[in-house]
C-alpha cells in the first residue's frame, strides 16, 4: 500500500491571542505528514513544538494558513469526528486515581460508546488487543497512579491505540524515561507505523534516538521555521549540523551522530581496524590527541585485532611497549608526550 499524506500544513501561523493582541510563535510553516511513517518534531525549548502539536490537534486555533487533515480543514470536523481520527498522548501525569489500567485504556473507546458508555464485547476485545500490542498485560489490573513513568506512557499509548485512530500525535512521549525505556517506546511507535499503517507524529528532545528511528524529521527553529526531510537527507544537506551548531557540538557525518567537539593539541598515527581501533581513537581524542591511520607522527600505536588484548606502542628510539588496556595506553602516551612538550 502506498503512503498517503494524512496531515498537510500550508503557510500555517501558530500562536496565542490575548486581549486583542496576537503573539505569533511561528509562521509560514509548510509540510506534510504521511501514514506508515514515524515523524519526529525537534527544536529548542520554547520554539513552539507543543503549540504546533496543539494547533494540529485542534486544541487551539491556528492564527493563519491551512491544516488539511485527511482532505478536510481540521477545524471543520466536529469534536466527535476528530476523536475518531486523532489520538493524542500528552506527557502530563494524569491525576486519575482508583482507575485500573484496563479501565483507562477502555476510555480510548469513548468516541464510540460515549464517556460513560458500556463497553461491548467487541470494545473489550479491542482494549485487550491494545494492551497486548504495547506488551503491558501484566499491568492490566494495576491502578494507574501506582505506575512508573515508563509504564504509564505505555498505558497512554495503549489508550490511543484502543481509540483506533489513523493518526496518533504524542507530545514528548520519551521525556522522563530511562534510556532503554526511551528506545522501547520509540521502537514500539515505529512498529505501529509499519504494522498498523498509522501516522505517528511526536515531539522529542531525544535527537540521537529520533535521528536513528524516525522516517522523517521536522526541525523547528526561530529563524527558518520548519525544515523537513529524512534524517539522512538533513545530514547530507547540512541542515542538521547547521541546526545544532552550538559551541562544543559537532555533527559527525561518518557516524551520523552528534559528538562533543574535541580540540587537539597532538597527533598520533593509529593503525588497525574495528572495535579496538575505534575505542583507542575515541579515548585519545578525548585527551586532545587526534588519532587516525592517515596521520603522520613519530609515535605509532598498533591496535591489532580483537582476538588479542594487546596494543603495541612505538615511541622513537625505544623498544615497542605492549599494553592491554586503554587506561595503560593513555598513561604511557601521556607520560611520553609530557617529556616532549
Ligand atoms: N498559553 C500561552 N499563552 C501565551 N504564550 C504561550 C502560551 N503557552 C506557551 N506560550 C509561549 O509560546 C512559545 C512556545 O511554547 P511551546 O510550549 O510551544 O514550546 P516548546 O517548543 O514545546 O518548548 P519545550 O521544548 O520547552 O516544551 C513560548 O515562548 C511560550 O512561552
Amino acid at each position: 500500500m502506498n503512503k498517503q499524506a494524512t496531515l498537510s500544513i500550508r503557510d500555517l501561523s501558530i500562536g496565542y491571542k490575548t486581549k486583542g493582541n496576537q503573539k505569533i510563535v511561528a509562521q509560514h510553516l509548510n509540510s506534510v505528514i504521511y501514514n506508515q511513517e514515524l515523524t519526529c518534531l525537534l527544536g529548542a525549548n520554547g520554539v513552539g513544538k507543543s503549540t504546533l502539536l496543539r494547533t494540529l490537534s485542534a486544541f487551539q486555533p491556528k492564527l493563519a494558513g491551512t491544516i488539511d487533515l485527511l482532505g478536510k480543514e481540521v477545524s471543520s470536523y466536529s469534536d466527535k469526528e476528530l476523536s475518531t481520527l486523532l489520538g493524542i498522548v500528552l506527557t502530563e501525569k494524569c491525576d486519575i486515581r482508583n482507575m485500573s489500567v484496563t479501565e483507562l485504556v477502555g476510555m480510548g473507546r469513548s468516541p464510540y460508546t460515549g464517556f460513560w458508555g458500556k463497553l461491548s464485547p467487541a470494545d473489550k476485545q479491542i482494549v485487550a488487543n491494545a494492551i497486548d500490542t504495547v506488551n503491558i498485560r501484566p499491568l492490566a489490573h494495576r491502578l494507574t497512579h501506582t505506575l512508573s513513568d515508563g509504564e504509564r506512557q505505555k498505558v497512554m499509548i495503549a489508550k490511543a491505540l484502543a481509540q483506533q485512530t489513523p493518526i496518533i500525535i504524542l507530545d514528548e512521549p520519551t521525556a522522563f524515561l530511562d534510556f532503554p525505556s526511551k528506545v522501547e517506546i520509540m521502537q514500539l511507535l515505529h512498529r505501529l507505523s509499519r504494522e498498523s499503517h498509522k501516522t505517528i507524529f511526536l515531539s522529542t528532545h531525544d535527537l540521537e534516538l529520533a535521528l536513528q528511528i524516525a522516517d522523517k524529521i521536522w526541525l523547528m527553529d526561530k529563524v527558518n521555521g520548519l525544515t523537513t526531510g529524512t534524517p539522512e537527507d538533513l545530514a547530507l544537506n547540512g541542515h542538521l549540523s547547521h541546526f545544532f551548531a552550538r559551541k562544543g557540538i559537532t555533527f559527525d557525518l561518518e557516524t551520523g551522530l552528534f559528538r562533543i567537539t574535541n580540540h587537539y593539541r597532538y597527533k598520533i598515527r593509529l593503525t588497525g581496524h574495528g572495535q579496538k581501533y575505534a575505542m583507542a581513537r575515541k579515548a585519545l581524542q578525548r585527551n586532545e590527541i587526534l588519532a587516525d591511520r592517515k596521520v603522520e607522527s613519530e609515535v605509532v600505536i598498533e591496535t591489532g585485532n580483537l582476538q588479542s588484548p594487546e596494543f603495541i606502542l612505538h615511541f622513537p628510539q625505544q623498544p615497542p611497549r605492549i599494553v592491554t588496556t586503554i587506561a595503560d595506553l593513555l598513561k604511557q602516551v601521556g607520560e611520553y608526550l609530557k617529556t616532549k612538550h
